[in-house]
């Protein structure tokens, strides 16, 4: 028998019966549900991190649907239990989903939400944030000030990368990869090399337009080059940041072999997700070239790091916070419970996850319509005309 778990409960006598894991920001998400009467619970906890055995006293006899997190285990244990309890909606309050197995929703028939779009922007300035702490040494600075040590200028002090002029790598130019792209091309006017499976032409297509702004304007152009391997996005860039998915094929796609390819002053951003990184492989690449730096979001084995990281002068670490402004996680928020909502009322899909804008506004109801649902296809859900 499963301990029961402390929640919040708002409207009572609401017709569905929908779960929240976490408290989440703003009050959009609360309102837009219990207006569509439905009895929303938010668990209460104080643990951050919630067990399968939890969630599954959450779900109880009678559960239409569960907003989740990104920490949660979302297998067979799960989505069986939420289907015992007449659930047909699950919603990570993410965009990466590899917490989910949804070959599990699928067999259970459970609809899986994510919330792409709102968080793109704010994700790839948290990377470009991490990449200019890590080229100019911001970090290891404020801890020299506040530790009393300075005392005076000096010609060495600090010395760290120029980015203007050198090579941006991504890895991973779908929406946040592009997005950050964008910002490191046009903000620090760096050439661009980047890897995907797909081309990104609307990408190419930016910075050959900025490029031709330059040039016409007199100052040296920018460049851009989809290359054919991985491997040469690490062995040419001077900054590589990663914004792959995370599944099979990425998982230590960083590894020791392909640290080593990389240049020695060489910059590594992680904002995706730890496991693309063999964490154990860069503690010991960080001990060994004391001028490669890298900014990191994203852990192994979170919330925990690879021993010795945490003493490593040339790493910038900060705990999972890329999507952290209050707009993005309002709006995420609001996209997890419209997918539940959605899928429990019976609307369609939206036809585009990257255009969810429709959905955020605050002055206008949002579309009848699931904003993302990953395995709408394989459970044969209709699409939004809309
Ligand atoms: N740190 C954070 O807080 C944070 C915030 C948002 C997203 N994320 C992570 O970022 C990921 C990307 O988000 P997105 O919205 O840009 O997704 P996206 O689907 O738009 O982009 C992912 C890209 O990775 C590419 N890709 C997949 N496998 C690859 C491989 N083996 N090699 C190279 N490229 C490959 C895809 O083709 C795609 O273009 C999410 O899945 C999530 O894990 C982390
Ligand atoms: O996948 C995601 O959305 C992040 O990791 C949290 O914003």
């Amino acid at each position: 028998m499963a301990k029961p778990v402390s929640i919040e409960v708002w409207n009572p006598n609401g017709k569905y019966r929908v779960v929240s894991t976490k408290s989440m920001p703003g009050t959009r998400w609360i309102n837009l549900l219990i207006e569509q009467d439905v009895r929303l619970e938010i668990c209460t906890e104080k643990k951050t991190i919630l067990s399968v055995d939890d969630i599954i006293a959450l779900i109880g006899d009678k559960c239409d649907g569960v907003i989740g997190q990104l920490t949660e285990d979302w297998g067979e244990t799960l989505f069986a239990a939420l289907s015992r309890a007449g659930g047909t909606a699950f919603s990570n309050m993410a965009v990466g989903y590899n917490n989910v197995d949804v070959n599990a929703a699928n067999k259970y028939g459970v609809a899986v939400g994510n919330t792409p779009g709102v968080l793109t922007e704010t994700t790839a300035e948290l990377a470009a944030s991490l990449s200019l702490a890590a080229a100019r040494r911001i970090v290891e600075a404020d801890e020299f000030m506040r530790a009393g040590l300075y005392d005076g200028w000096l010609p060495h002090l600090f010395v760290g990368n120029l980015l203007k002029g050198q090579t941006v790598g991504v890895i991973g130019a779908g929406r946040i990869g592009s997005a950050y792209a964008r910002m490191m091309v046009e903000g620090f006017k760096m050439n661009l090399i980047y890897y995907d499976l797909y081309q990104s032409t609307r990408l190419e297509k930016f910075v050959t337009a900025y490029g031709e702004f330059l040039k016409a304007n007199g100052e040296t152009p920018v460049y851009w080059k989809r290359a054919s391997s991985m491997d040469e996005v690490l062995r040419e860039a001077d900054v590589i940041s990663l914004h792959p998915v995370l599944d099979k094929t990425t998982y230590h796609l960083v590894n020791k072999e392909r640290l080593a390819m990389m240049k020695k002053e060489a910059i590594l951003i992680n904002c995706s997700r730890g496991p693309v990184i063999d964490e154990v492989a860069l503690v010991e690449h960080l001990k060994q070239n004391p001028m490669f730096r890298v900014g990191l979001d994203v852990f192994e084995d979170e919330p925990y790091m690879k021993p010795g990281l945490a003493e490593q002068k040339n790493a910038v670490i900060v705990p999972h916070i890329a999507s952290a402004s209050k707009w993005t996680r309002e709006g995420m928020a609001t996209l997890a419970a419209l997918n539940v909502l959605g899928k429990i009322k019976g609307y369609p899909i939206w036809g585009d996850p990257n255009r969810v804008e429709p959905f955020l506004n605050e002055n206008a109801p949002p579309p009848a319509a699931c904003p993302s649902i990953v395995n709408a296809k394989a459970l044969g859900l209709p699409s939004s005309k809309l």
